[in-house]
Formats: structure tokens, sequence, C-alpha cells
């Protein structure tokens, strides 16, 4: 199933801000004849993410001409650039089986089920174990893990055949500090994609691992982000989300289904390239399991002795930074 921007129906999860607001964009300005429909809980935000793609202002779009399910029969069918391609949104919470099965069955009625799906849904709240709330651990699932089970689900029921695009994250190779309430989760994508690719083998099933990337997300994580954590991902510097979802994209086009954003995302896949790695187009496939079965026999002890050393002596810190304050 080859990647393209050219008669699709693509749904895309968290498609009111950030990567998934990207994607929609690149679709809208670059596709061709596709019907775009972007979801997020927030209908202000979905309604702003629509009048920054299109250049609609505001008070224009408050006829509702993109709302895909109220009223019912006025769906705007008009196409809305010159390339044809239509822009719809959905409000709706995908952290919740209802709330996916309320979207899929509009797609159904309006004959607008997906031909790629991009679940793109997802953030963390980085904090220390402890200092988590009940709240924010369950948003961490819900967020995170269910939006993508549930839309996977109802993809696997309903579409004969798709291409499920699933957002992941570096941290699934590699868990630290800070990113207990976020990287359990992404690691749980990726152990999904992998059954999935063995179940339902006739859908193409892609895993996006992004390093940092600039969004309204990445700016919110950074203010809780405790400091340790940003000197252990310092080498994964932010790119911006056009570079981000233009990379991804490159690497769709070209075949791969393992797709990281940057070099130190790369190579931390290289460290984990055992079972159900499905990069078999790339001619570094050989390459890059060679260089990380030779890293983890070498560099990544010394790299793990390294990091307790500096994981102790941030909390020694802290303590008697706090000790001092008492
Ligand atoms: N930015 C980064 O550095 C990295 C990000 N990633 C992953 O990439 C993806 C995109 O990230 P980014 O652009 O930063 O994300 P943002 O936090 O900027 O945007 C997240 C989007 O998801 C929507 N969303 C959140 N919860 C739900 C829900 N329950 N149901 C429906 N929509 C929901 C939000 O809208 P609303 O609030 O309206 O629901 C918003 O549109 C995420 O999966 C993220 O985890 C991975 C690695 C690095
Ligand atoms: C020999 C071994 C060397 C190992 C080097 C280690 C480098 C670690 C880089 C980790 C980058 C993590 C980015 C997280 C992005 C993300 O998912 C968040 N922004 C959440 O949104």
């Amino acid at each position: 199933m080859s990647y393209s921007l050219v008669d699709q129906v693509v749904l895309i999860t968290g498609g009111s801000q950030g990567l998934g607001k990207q994607f929609a964009k690149k679709y809208y300005e670059e596709g061709r004849n596709c019907k775009i429909i972007i979801v997020s809980r927030s209908e202000q935000k979905l309604l702003k993410a629509i009048s920054d793609i299109t250049y609609y202002p505001l008070p224009d779009i408050d006829n509702n001409q993109f709302l895909l399910s109220v009223p019912k029969d006025s769906i705007s069918t008009r196409e809305i650039n010159e390339s044809g391609n239509e822009l719809y949104y959905f409000p709706s919470d995908l952290g919740s089986y209802k709330g996916v099965a309320n979207l899929f069955s509009i797609l159904a009625e309006k004959s607008l089920l997906p031909t790629q799906i991009i679940s793109c849904a997802g953030g963390s709240v980085p904090k220390l174990f402890v200092e988590l709330t009940r709240e924010e651990l369950e948003a961490g699932i819900d967020v995170n893990y269910k939006t993508t089970l549930y839309v996977s689900h109802f993809a696997a029921q309903f579409i004969p055949s798709c291409h499920l695009i699933l957002f992941s994250s570096v941290t699934a190779f590699y868990p630290f500090i800070g990113y207990s309430q976020y990287a359990p989760l992404k690691g749980s994508v990726k152990a999904l994609a992998s059954i999935l690719r063995q179940e339902l083998p006739y859908m193409r099933i892609s895993v996006v691992y992004p390093g940092n990337f600039q969004s309204e997300g990445y700016e919110l994580e950074n203010m809780t982000k405790p400091e340790i954590t940003k000197t252990m991902e310092g080498a994964s510097q932010p790119i911006t989300c056009e570079e981000c979802c233009d990379k991804i994209i490159w690497w769709l086009k070209y075949g791969y289904d393992d797709i990281t954003t940057d070099f130190i995302g790369w190579f931390l896949m290289s460290l984990d390239m055992g079972l159900n790695k499905h990069n078999n187009k790339s001619p570094l496939w050989f390459l890059q399991l060679l260089l990380g079965a030779i890293t983890n026999l070498t560099a990544v002890p010394v790299h793990m002795l390294i990091c307790s050393f500096q994981i102790r002596s941030w909390f020694k810190k802290n303590e008697d930074r706090r000790a001092s304050s008492d």
C-alpha cells in the first residue's frame, strides 16, 4: 500500500493543534481530492485550526459548514479549495469507546470511512512519579493509549483495509526519569502495532517514534518537566512541526513503517531492532541491526552507568536544597 496525498479520506486524531494540525494543513495544501477529517475534544481549538488552515476568518465558519455531525443532512460537499480537498471537523473524546463508536457511525453514514488514519492524539505531563495526581495518571492512559486502541479497533472492524499510522515516541525505546505518566503507554502503542501487523496483514500499519518537536503540547510539557529529564533528553533538540511532518511523509513514501524523526531517535531504534521491526525495505536495515547489537554490548552499559550517576547526584542535590530550605 503506497502512501500518497491523492484521492484519500484521511482521519486525523489530535488534528486541532501541533503535528496533527500540520498534517491536516499538508493534505489541504498539497493533496488532491482528499477528504480530511480532524478530530479532537475541543470544538474551539478545532475551529481555530480550520480557520488557520483555510484562512477563513472565524466568524465565517460559525455556520458550521465544516462540522461533520450537526445538522445531520446539511453536510457541506462544496469543494473548499481548488485541488478538490474538503476539510471537516468533529469534536469527540476518543479516550471514550462511545466517542469513537459515534465518530465511526457518522463517518460510515456520510460515506467517509477513512483510507488513512493518522492517530496523532497524545501528550505527556512530565513529572516525578510521586508528584503525579490521579487525574494526570488517568489522562496519560486515556490520551496516549485508549485513543489509539479504540480508533484501531473500529478501523479493524469497519474498514476492509486502510493505512493506519500510529504515534508512539522515542521514549518507547528508552523510557527514562520523568516520563512515567507517558512512556509506558507509548510502549504499549508499539506492542499493539506488532500484534496488529500479524493479525491484520491486509492493513498497512506504520508507527512513528518522534523525538522532540515544537508544538503547543511540547510548550506545555516543558513547564512541568524536571531538570534531570531535560538534561537526559538534550540530544533530541526540538525540530519544527513542519520539518517533523515532512520527514514522516518522506519515510512513508519510501515504504518505511517504523519511523523516527531525528538521528538520536534512529540510533535508539537501532538498539531496539529485535523482533517485529518492519524496516525490511531499507537497505540500511541490516547495518542498523548490526550497529545496535554492537552498541548494546559496548556503549550502552557505560551510558547506563553514567545515567545512574547523573540521577543519583540530581536527587542528592535536590535533597540538599530541600534540607537547606527546611
Ligand atoms: N511534541 C513532542 O515533542 C513529541 C510528541 N509525540 C507524540 O506526537 C503526537 C503529536 O504531538 P503534539 O503535536 O506535540 O501534540 P499536542 O499536545 O500539541 O496536541 C495533542 C492533540 O491531541 C488532542 N487530544 C488530546 N486528547 C484527546 C482525546 N482524548 N480525544 C481526542 N483528541 C485528543 C488535542 O486536542 P484537544 O485538547 O482538543 O482534545 C490536540 O489536538 C502525540 O501523540 C505525542 O505524544 C511524540 C514524541 C515527541
Ligand atoms: C549509548 C546510548 C546513548 C543514549 C543517548 C540517550 C539520548 C536520549 C534522548 C531521548 C529523547 C527523548 C525525546 C522524548 C520526546 C517525547 O516523547 C516528549 N517530548 C513527550 O511529548
